[in-house]
């Protein structure tokens, strides 16, 4: 049991969705190759806020009610692919498959065409009904600077292991890191000094309006998703608190160093986290809604 989600759920209703949203994110992905790794971190966002039912999506209301994008935690974070892959979900199939599911279909996708496994994923999500919430993404979403301990304990509490969720933070191994998001980054880190690194990129000390603007890359394969990123993290140049964390904690180094050697080992134990994460407190059966278009509740 997947919680109330299954494999075959669009099998009648909509059994082209996959290949539209794999033909979607392909062309996004011309146009833009930064789309995979932004479409990750939205998936992330989207789940660790009230499960993943695309409330992330929601824009605001009116005046009174804003909508999650407005926590400082979701800086970065660009939605606009999910709403156009739904657009063309919508054409073929109008009405039957929720923006949730597209946003994980989407997800997946961008971790294959980045050069990852293709994870199968169990469909059957719901979209949330209720007004967005600012103050829930605020207080559900970790902090830049979350150490190994609380970003443990934040994995668990989705029934991961251990080695699955170091696993899920290699989803780094995509993407970028602005300057802003370094400002309460400790740069000295057991022995290792990361300003060297962060002065290249960032002007140092942060602070400045630039730190929105200038960026490190997570890895030196940010476009591919692969496991240099825990090859880098184990020569001591992890960009976040976690990332430069993991390989020294006694709790979590032998899963870095055996992702670092063996990339087949990340593949397998990213793709049952994956799964894991995308299944977690989500809404099923008669729960919630399909939306027509993902950014309000029509
Ligand atoms: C406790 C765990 C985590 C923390 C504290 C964290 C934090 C961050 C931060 C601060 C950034 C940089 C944002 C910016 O400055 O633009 C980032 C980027 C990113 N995160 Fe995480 N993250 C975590 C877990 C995850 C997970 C589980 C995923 C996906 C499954 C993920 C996927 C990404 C991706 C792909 C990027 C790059 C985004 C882009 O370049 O557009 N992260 N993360
Ligand atoms: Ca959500
Ligand atoms: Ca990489």
């Amino acid at each position: 049991d997947e919680g109330g989600l299954s494999f075959d759920f669009y099998h009648q209703s909509c059994p082209q969705v996959e290949d539209i949203v794999r033909r979607g994110l392909q062309s996004i992905c011309l146009a833009d190759p930064t789309a995979p790794a932004a479409v990750l971190r939205l998936m992330f966002h989207d789940c660790q806020v009230q499960g993943c039912d695309a409330s992330i999506l929601l824009d605001p209301e009116n005046d009174t009610v804003q909508s999650e994008m407005a926590s400082t935690k979701n800086f970065g974070i660009k939605r606009a692919s999910i709403g156009i892959i739904k657009s063309m979900v919508e054409l073929a199939c109008p009405q039957q498959v929720s923006c949730a599911d597209i946003l994980i279909l989407a997800a997946r996708e961008a971790v294959a065409l980045a050069g990852g496994p293709r994870i199968k994923v169990p469909l059957g999500r719901r979209d949330s009904f209720g007004p967005p919430s600012f103050k829930l993404a605020d207080a559900s979403l970790p902090p830049a600077n979350i150490g190994i301990d609380g970003m443990l304990t934040l994995f668990a509490s989705k029934g991961m292991t251990v080695e699955e969720s170091i696993a899920i933070v290699g989803a780094h191994t995509l993407g970028i890191t602005h300057c802003l998001s370094l400002r309460n980054r400790s740069s000295y880190i057991a022995g290792i000094e990361m300003k060297s690194i962060i002065k290249l990129s960032c002007h140092l000390p942060l602070g400045s309006a630039s730190d929105s603007i200038s960026f490190v890359v997570n890895d030196p394969t940010t476009l591919v998703f692969d496991n240099c990123y825990f090859v880098n993290a184990m020569n001591g140049f992890g960009i976040l608190r976690i990332d430069a964390e993991m390989p020294l904690d006694p709790r979590t180094a032998p899963f870095v160093q055996s992702f670092a050697g063996d990339q087949d080992n990340f593949f397998q134990a990213f793709s049952s986290a994956f799964v894991k994460l995308s299944s977690s407190s989500v809404l099923t059966g008669s729960q919630g809604t399909v939306r027509r278009i993902c950014n309000a509740i029509t």
